[in-house]
């Protein structure tokens, strides 16, 4: 299949429509979340992804703006044909609380003072974040997601999300991550801080109306760089190499590639983020613990979703030992989670670039979608023995084509279309038994989509009951989802 751009894309602003109460106990009023959106809903609303963004990404994940010739950064992942496919998933990207591109975060306008908060902005953890993103989710009246998905910082959100919001989260990816920030995460976290809370322009986050603490931010990015690579890729990249020069300079300039890299890396960074975003988001990581009512398994407790976990073998920021401990507290609460640790030189920040391995491995778990992933369980049933009448009503308000009949003991007994009631009316039937399949074709939560589609076609019906191994009725699938999801929406 041909793996497109998206092409222009559009950073759009959503206002939530009431405070925000935030784990610390304050109220942030007037939050707004910037975000971006690819491909389409579905009349079901059941093909949406949520992607979730790193310390210092942004919205912006795939497809160009107007004008720019660098694709959003997890282009390589999504677009029309690539694994995370634009003509099959809607896919939502949202800025997080506390950033600074487009987001609330310290560098908006508080509305008690009409001036930006800078240090008055309150501190924020990643539950505050998802909070403010499921209202997103919310807006769009999907009422699950069929994937939340991110790596490092993004990989904690989708952790937190399937934790608090365990109905709303199908499949969870999360690459490169940790189910609580390590000492040496704080660490490194911290000392960044200092960084910018040691330039005298940072003047205790005052510093809007003149110029920014620049060098402070540079620093910290320069910390945080060395932590996104490893040993191996700083070799293959630089190694001892000089900087347009074949001799030593004898001086405090720059000698080596990688320190011209490095300063490179730094001072891009001050003209894209803000420090104040940079300090308040580092902290909320650095909360991060799911771990921190008993256990990470009593922690991980709530959780429902099928779990992909991802670690990277040269990771030594988020190193892989932390990807398997998400998954002992997974398999521990009976979960069905994955784990998959891919080869990569590229250190922490492969999961930016590992386009190869990253997409096989999504790509299987996603297509790899079974009946209970995509059922419905609002299901509505009728009892054995009630009237026709009834049937018929039922149908009419529920606005629905195929009614299950069900016994006492909620077991499957039959099922009744429209089809069988006009029958009925034609043939002047009065009860339910008379007219009703009695033979009940179902299918098992943990069939393929691609099983319950083949049985529909090859009998030509359009829903199936899904049952449990009772046969007590858990759900009703229909072809027109399952097409959609199969075939891509269009
Ligand atoms: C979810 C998120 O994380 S979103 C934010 C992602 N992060 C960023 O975009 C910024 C941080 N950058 C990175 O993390 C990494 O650069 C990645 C993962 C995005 C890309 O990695 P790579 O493709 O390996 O790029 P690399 O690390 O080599 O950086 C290339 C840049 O360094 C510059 N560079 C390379 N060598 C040198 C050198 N010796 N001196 C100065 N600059 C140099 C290149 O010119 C290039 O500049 P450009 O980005 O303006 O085009
Ligand atoms: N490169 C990533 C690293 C943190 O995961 C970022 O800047 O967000």
């Amino acid at each position: 299949m041909k793996k497109e751009n998206i092409g222009i894309v559009e950073t759009q602003v959503f206002n939530l429509p009431h405070e925000l109460e935030l784990e610390n106990g304050e109220k942030l009023r007037d939050v707004q979340l910037a975000y971006e959106t690819y491909g389409k809903l579905n009349p079901e609303k059941s093909n949406a992804i949520l992607i979730c963004h790193a310390l210092t990404g942004d919205a912006h994940a795939a497809g160009l703006h107007k004008g720019d010739s660098k694709s959003g950064w997890w282009d390589i992942m999504i677009g029309p044909g690539k694994t995370i496919d634009t003509d099959r998933y809607f896919v939502i990207c949202s800025n997080v609380l506390g950033g600074c591109k487009g987001s609330t975060g310290p560098s908006s306008i508080n509305p008690e003072t009409g001036k930006q908060y800078g240090a008055d902005f309150p501190f924020i953890t990643v539950a505050d974040m998802v909070k403010a993103q499921k209202e997103l989710v919310d807006h769009f009246g999907i009422q699950k997601l069929f994937a939340v998905i991110g790596g490092s910082m993004g990989g904690v959100q989708v952790l937190q999300w399937s934790v608090t919001y365990p109905d709303y989260v199908t499949k969870a990816i999360a690459i490169a991550t940790t189910a609580r920030s390590s000492p040496q995460q704080i660490a490194f976290n911290e000392v960044a801080r200092i960084a910018i809370l040691s330039d005298p322009k940072w003047n205790n986050g005052d510093y809007y109306s003149g110029s920014a603490p620049t060098h402070g931010l540079a620093l910290a990015r320069m910390i945080g760089h060395i932590t996104y690579l490893s040993d191996a890729s700083m070799h293959q990249k630089f190694g001892r190499k000089l900087q347009n020069k074949e001799q030593y300079d004898y001086n405090l300039g720059f000698d080596f590639e990688v320190e011209s890299y490095l300063h490179y890396q730094g001072q891009s960074f001050t003209k894209r983020f803000d420090a104040n975003s940079y300090l308040y988001i580092t902290k909320a990581l650095d909360y991060f613990d799911l771990s921190r009512k008993e256990s990470l398994i009593e922690g991980m407790k709530t959780a429902k979703a099928k779990f992909l976990i991802v670690a990277v073998s040269s990771d030594w920021l988020y190193p892989p030992y932390q990807s398997r401990e998400i998954v002992s507290a997974l398999s521990a609460n009976e979960l069905d989670v994955t784990y998959r640790e891919i080869e990569s030189n590229y250190g922490h920040d492969a999961f930016l670039l590992e386009s190869g391995q990253l997409g096989y491995l999504i790509g299987n778990f996603l297509s790899h979608t079974i009946v209970s992933d995509v059922m419905r369980n609002d299901i509505v049933s009728i009892r054995q023995g009630i009237s026709i009448e009834e049937t018929a009503r039922v149908m009419f308000e529920k606005g629905i084509t195929h009614l299950p009949v069900v016994t006492e003991n909620d077991e499957l007994t039959g099922i009744v279309t429209s089809w069988d009631i006009s029958k009925a009316v034609a043939l002047k039937c009065k009860t339910l038994d008379g007219i009703m399949t009695k033979d009940v074709l179902t299918v098992k939560g943990n069939e393929d989509i691609e099983t319950a589609a083949k049985k529909m076609e090859q009998n030509n019906i359009s829903a199936l009951p899904v049952v449990d191994d009772d046969n007590k009725i858990i759900g009703i699938i229909g072809s027109e989802e399952i097409n959609r999801l199969i075939g891509g929406y269009r």
